[in-house]
């Protein structure tokens, strides 16, 4: 579980937003939607516990975090070897199962893959760590329609299992959750302004 108590965000003497209260419970879906520079971002990050400096309490109770970041970390080497290196063998046959469903080959350079074939990469490792919680910053921005239902399908189904916390942007097909949103520097959640 995390809780959210009477958050506020500055960067010097900016306000970017506050919290009042919000809760993230044990299991569930959670959809972070804004406009671009609203601070979903940020909010990500200090609930994982990176940005520490806001005034207000965050108590994150979940033991293990992971992280997907906007622009994920890759080693040197192939798609294969970029899994391998933090997957069991049983969730790395469960990723490659998907990559060879979207024809993306598990041999070549990392380096040589499409921006949206990468991002299917870099969602798969993260999303097959075993986690309480999983922090997902915009997964599925170069996903085409096709990957892009089927990775919003993968993790409706998770969230049944463990937390999962999502900043998107996309509108088009719809990912089903609690919705959490940025209005006038306020995060509200969708249906009760303030708990
Ligand atoms: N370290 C920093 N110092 C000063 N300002 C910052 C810092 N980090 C972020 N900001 C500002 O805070 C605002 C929110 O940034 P953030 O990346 O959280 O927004 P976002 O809602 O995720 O945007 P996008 O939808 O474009 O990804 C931006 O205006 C950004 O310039």
């Amino acid at each position: 579980m995390i809780k959210v108590i009477d958050v506020k965000k500055n960067f010097g003497q900016r306000i970017l937003f506050e919290c009042k209260s919000l809760t993230f419970e044990k299991k569930g879906l959670y959809i972070i939607k804004g406009p671009n520079g609203c601070g979903k971002t940020t909010f990500l990050r200090m609930l994982f516990g990176k940005d520490k400096e806001y005034s207000g309490k965050i108590h994150n109770l979940f033991k293990k975090n992971i992280m997907l970041p906007q622009q994920p970390y890759f080693f040197k080497g192939s798609v294969e070897y970029n899994l391998a290196i933090a997957l069991s063998n049983e969730s790395l046959k469960s990723a490659q199962e998907v990559l060879n469903m979207f024809g993306v080959p598990l041999k070549t350079n990392i380096n040589q893959l499409s921006a949206g074939q990468r991002q299917l990469v870099s969602f798969l490792r993260a999303f097959y760590i075993p986690s309480d919680v999983l922090f997902l910053d915009e997964p599925d921005s170069f996903l085409d329609k096709e990957v892009k239902e089927f990775v919003y399908r993968l993790i409706e189904d998770e969230a049944q299992k463990r937390c999962i916390i999502v900043v998107t942007h996309y509108q088009g097909v719809a990912l089903k959750g609690n919705v959490i949103y940025f209005e006038n520097g306020q995060i509200i959640k969708e249906g009760e302004l303030y708990k």
